[in-house]
């Protein structure tokens, strides 16, 4: 049997397993297992938190340190998930209470990252320094997707993981998408992406800061459409921020199907703010 915990971000749900020793065999079958909906629990992902010392974390990892062990529901591992953080960070505050309002360091496949608990339920993760792709002409790509005509232009970001946005003109148009069949991107990544759609609302310069608002939907490579995204939600307020150009909000609350998210950009990295929620706790028999 295995103990678990189901939890979500914004509807981007994950089975979580306390593991900090290392010792389950944890395989892409059994990844699979788990996120299946129908035979096995259900999830977009499978998060391990597991000392980082018990697995190859990555050399000068401290030993010490959490791992976030991310898999995506076919069985493929990322670099990284920003919801997926918020919720491993409330699963170690009531799993091994880990006092988060101090704040925690952890370590991810994509490096170190942070994240601190907000006190509402809601967690705020460091997501580590981004590359936005070539943006000189405003997009570097193309990408194709059912429901969408014509193919159109895309810009690469690198959250860790990779993702690429699509800016699309209406509400209906992001509505219309179908995807349930992956969005073909060329040139195509060597590793897959993550790939966005989003619709700029406008701008919000009623309080102290002004804030873009936008919404998005999501492709994640390895999981499908998923109710929301968080390193993508970084993808899509770094690609509005740049397409917006000189002026542009540092701070863009992003609709998600599952909710909503708030992404601040400071410099070179970008901070994710939303809420993280636990669920269920149980012990799975696997066949
Ligand atoms: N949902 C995640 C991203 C999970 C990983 C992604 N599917 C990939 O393969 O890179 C998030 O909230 O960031």
């Amino acid at each position: 049997m295995i103990a678990f915990t189901k939890g979500h971000g914004t509807e981007n749900d994950f089975v979580l397993i306390h593991d900090p020793a290392g010792s389950l065999d944890l395989t892409p079958a059994l990844v699979r297992f788990l996120c299946d909906r129908r035979a096995g629990i259900g999830a977009d992902g499978v998060i391990r938190a597991v000392r980082a010392g018990a697995v190859a974390a990555g050399e000068g990892v401290d030993p010490d340190m959490w791992f976030m062990d991310y898999w995506n529901a076919d069985g493929t591992t990322s670099e990284m998930c920003g919801n997926g953080a918020r919720v491993f960070a409330a699963f170690l505050e009531s799993e091994a209470g880990v006092d988060l309002a101090e704040g925690l360091d952890f370590a991810t496949r994509g490096g170190p990252r942070a994240v601190r608990a907000l006190g509402d339920g809601r967690y705020a993760v460091g997501m580590g320094v981004y590359r936005v792709g070539d943006a000189s002409a405003g997009f570097d790509s193309e990408v194709a997707a059912r429901g969408m005509d014509p193919v159109r232009p895309a810009l690469s970001v690198d959250m860790g993981n990779p993702h690429h946005v699509v800016a699309l003109g209406s509400l209906e148009e992001l509505e219309a998408l179908d995807l349930t069949v992956a969005p073909q991107v060329h040139p195509v990544p060597e590793h897959g992406s993550n790939v966005e759609f989003a619709v700029a609302l406008g701008f919000d310069d009623a309080g102290a800061e002004t804030r873009g608002r936008v919404r998005m939907r999501v492709h994640e490579r390895g999981s499908g459409e998923t109710r929301s995204c968080g390193t993508g939600a970084c993808a899509v307020a770094l690609a509005m921020r740049t397409w917006a150009g000189q002026g542009a909000p540092d701070v863009w609350d992003v609709e998600v199907p599952g909710g909503m998210v708030t992404v601040r950009i400071t410099g070179a990295t970008t901070i994710l703010e939303g809420p993280a929620v636990l669920v269920a706790q149980g012990a799975v028999s696997v066949p």
